[in-house]
């Protein structure tokens, strides 16, 4: 069964099928960024694919944060173009979501409210709710019902009527998810999300991403574009692995970019179920070459070596078609 799945998410990535036309969600095509004199993404390229659930590794400082602003068109960069849908990101819009590891809600409205707010907001003007009252009530009523319909997706449905503070940190986190996830985003951006949570709180939101990844196959198999196109930052390699399905790594370690990082990693992860055994170690050869590629100095001359996502899935579809 799940070979089956491979195969249709490999030909509708490859055929483009989901973008509508052959855009991708997101395009990122020769970005660099600079803050001043200082060089810090040198000459980026990546294409992601609507259903794809990427982890973004590299070590502290290598411009992964400055990437993800570079998307969410916050902070364009100082060269090349990152565009979403086929559009250039140069100021932020509902197209791109981001959650970071420090949970902004709003300590005042209740887990349901908070995860309606940004439709409120974006939908009514105080002049349509003076001229169109019970439309705006009605439509409230909607938001309300679609928030309650998040929430259950991120298995908080008993916490909707609780205050942040009546919270723990990774019930929050997964508001913070839900409050991203209404807005529907094209691409949603997860900085270090589960950074300041414990162990076991950690699994259970990693396991939560294996779930919208499994709701994003299931879509595929019906014919459907899959919902979630995610990128998550995180410095927990055994996380990359774990959750995502590309790992993508930066590193400023290489021989045509003075000091600016650029993409040394990009090959497909291994993939888990919800509920299967988190046996990493099967994948230790993976883990290694992605810490030889990312953190190591003396890997410079061939970085390259691992940039090889989009050759393993067409040698992959091309096997199952001959097959
Ligand atoms: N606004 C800014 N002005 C000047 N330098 C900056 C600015 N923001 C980031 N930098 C520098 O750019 C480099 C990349 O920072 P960035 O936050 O993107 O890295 P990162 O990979 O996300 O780091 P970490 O993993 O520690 O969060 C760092 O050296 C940082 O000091």
């Amino acid at each position: 069964m799940r070979f089956v799945y491979e195969l249709l998410v490999i030909g509708a990535w490859t055929l483009g099928f989901f973008s509508g036309d052959s855009m991708a969600n997101l395009e990122i095509d020769h970005v660099h960024h600079a803050y001043g004199p200082k060089k810090v993404l040198n000459d980026v390229n990546l294409r992601v694919e609507a259903g794809q659930l990427v982890a973004l590794v590299g070590p502290s400082g290598c411009g992964k944060s400055t990437l993800l602003h570079a998307i969410l068109g916050t902070h364009p960069p100082t060269g090349g173009v990152v565009r979403v849908a086929g559009e250039p990101m140069l100021r932020p819009s509902r197209d791109v979501g981001i959650v970071y590891q420090h949970y902004s809600l709003y300590d005042f409205l209740t887990a349901r409210k908070n995860v309606a707010f940004g439709l409120m907001l974006n939908e009514t003007s105080a002049p349509y709710r003076f001229f169109n009252y019970p439309g705006w009530l009605r439509q409230r009523a909607e938001h309300l019902e679609r928030a309650d319909e998040l929430l259950d997706k991120v298995g908080l449905t008993a916490a909707r009527d609780l205050y942040p503070s009546q919270m723990s940190g990774g019930m929050r986190q997964r508001v913070a998810i839900a409050q991203a996830l209404i807005m529907k985003p094209r691409v949603l951006l997860l900085d270090e999300p589960f950074g300041a949570l414990d162990e076991a709180t950690r699994e259970e939101l990693q396991l939560m991403l294996l779930q919208l990844y499994e709701e994003n196959l299931a879509a595929i198999a019906a014919n459907e574009p899959p919902p979630y196109t995610i990128i998550i930052v995180t410095h927990e390699l055994n996380e990359a692995l774990y959750v995502s399905d590309r790992v993508v790594g930066l590193s400023q370690y290489h021989t045509d970019g003075a000091n600016g990082a650029t993409i040394v990693y990009d090959r497909p992860a291994p993939r888990f179920k919800p509920g299967e055994p988190k046996d990493l170690a099967k994948f230790v050869q993976q883990k290694n070459e992605m810490v030889e590629a990312v953190f190591s100095e003396s890997f410079a001359k061939d970085h390259r070596r691992y940039v090889t996502f989009w050759e393993e899935y067409e040698k992959k579809a091309a096997t199952a078609v001959g097959a």
